[in-house]
């Protein structure tokens, strides 16, 4: 059964305002429509997202971190099926323009010997080649022409260095939209709150564009591991072909698959719009093969993780997250600075020695102070194609700490959470091993 999530319409406001704020309350997402980013520039931006994905390893590799998680992602253990580029602080003109160097692969920029001259003057000889074809093909753009690979001129000239110009245009133009987009969306959230629509303006952004290889052998299996977002709200442009998003349903707990409706976008909020769950506990168990290891979480409230009650007895949630035993001692070794990591204990029990360790609890700010529901969601492989979509993060401040705005505050509704850092936060969410600022992607084996 396919989700319904709320429906926004963006050209709607103020009347749409309740529904937005029920929306992130009550489902933690909706599905936006008569946004301003315009269906071409969508999927033009999608092409180019296949044709970066496609670029050769050492190429993509080159799409290093600005901020700690922000670059290239390669198919891990966990996530074998998914890669992904970033790019930090999409505001930033200087930002796209640096992605667009590192990712610039075409061969005549990276062939040592090919003098200046030659360079320029190849370049005009595509240029040439590519107006002709336009002049045949009128109803393409230029853009198309250059990165259309079943179109010979196109790949010829994507091959021979005329093809990142066209591509590069579409990441500017697609950055400014959907940056635009975003803040627009943040302005009208914090205006249905009755609060200062301005709040956001100076949150920096960041760009994920994300590929799944689906194989005929993973379907059914997960592409991306269960997690929340870290940052305050995300906007995913779905494949608009191959769906596989999945959604956990805030009352029942249940994952409900999303299906893509294409021209819309999808919004979910991430974990400083809410209150994250920030008590995890790791746990490695001798009886474990050498290679995996095991996440507990503690919920304070005797719930488990996904909302059943639990007898205070019983409050831990068993979590799993295969990963190399290597890979655990790194999580550790990262985590064993006493002001942000403890062991809690050991346990006998079957397995039958438990480790248990995790960051100290530390309560932290959430800018809803728990009001808004950070939507926990996964993508599945349900068929072998391959999948891309994009998603823009609104993380948090650069300096300020988010704390939640004095107008969510009252006597019935005190504050919950002490003002934090986003960048401290986003570290907790890497110490806690999970990678590339993908914390909590569990996988449940007991509950
Ligand atoms: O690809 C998708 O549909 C979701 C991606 C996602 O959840 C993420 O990048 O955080
Ligand atoms: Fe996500």
């Amino acid at each position: 059964m396919a989700c319904e999530v709320p429906v926004i319409d963006m050209q709607d406001f103020p009347s749409q305002a309740e529904k937005l704020v029920g929306a992130c309350e009550d489902w933690g997402c909706f599905r936006l429509i008569n946004h301003t980013i315009p269906a071409t520039l969508m999927s033009e931006m999608k092409s180019v997202v296949r044709s970066l994905l496609d670029l050769p390893l050492e190429i993509k590799q080159r799409n290093r971190d600005a901020i700690t998680g922000s670059g290239y992602v390669a198919p891990t253990a966990i996530n074998p099926l998914y890669e992904a580029l970033g790019l930090y602080d999409i505001g930033s003109v200087e930002a796209v323009r640096a992605f667009c160097a590192q990712l610039d692969a075409s061969p005549l920029q990276r062939c040592p010997f090919l003098s200046s001259a030659t360079r320029t003057a190849h370049t005009r000889l595509v240029k040439i080649m590519c107006t002709y074809m336009l002049h045949t093909h009128r109803s393409k753009s230029e853009n198309d022409l250059a990165i259309t690979s079943r179109h010979p001129m196109g790949m010829a000239s994507f091959v021979c260095g005329y093809g990142l110009p066209g591509l590069k245009e579409t990441i500017v133009r697609y950055s400014q939209a959907v940056h635009e987009l975003a803040m627009d969306i943040c302005r009208k959230l914090a205006a249905s709150m009755g609060l200062k629509s301005d709040l956001f303006d100076e949150w920096p952004c960041q760009l994920r564009i994300n590929k799944y290889n689906f194989t005929p052998e993973m379907v059914g299996t997960p592409g991306v591991q269960i997690h929340t977002d870290g940052g305050f709200l995300t906007i995913l442009q779905e494949d608009e072909n191959v769906g596989g998003l999945e959604v956990m349903d805030k009352k029942s707990s249940e994952f409900i698959p999303i299906d893509p409706l294409p021209g819309t976008l999808l919004v979910n909020l991430g974990d400083i719009a809410t209150s994250p769950d920030l008590t995890p506990r790791l746990l490695w168990s001798s009886d474990l093969t050498r290679d995996s290891c095991l996440i507990l979480s503690r919920r304070t409230s005797h719930r488990d993780l996904y909302g059943r009650r639990t007898s205070p007895q019983d409050s831990y949630s068993v979590l799993s997250r295969r990963t190399s035993f290597w890979d655990f001692c790194l999580i550790f070794s990262r985590g064993t600075s006493p002001r942000d990591f403890m062991v809690v204990g050991l346990r006998l029990g079957t397995p039958n020695l438990y480790l248990v360790a995790g960051p100290r609890p530390k309560t932290v700010m959430a800018w809803s102070n728990g009001r808004f529901y950070n939507l926990q969601h996964r993508v599945q492989c349900k068929e072998a194609k391959i999948r891309v979509s994009i998603a823009l993060f609104v993380l948090g401040p650069k300096e300020a700490a988010v704390e939640a705005p004095a107008e969510l505050v009252d006597s019935e509704h005190p504050r919950l959470y002490v003002p934090i850092n986003f960048e401290d936060y986003r570290k907790l969410r890497l110490s806690t091993g999970l990678r590339a600022g993908r914390a909590q992607r569990y996988e449940v084996i007991q509950s």
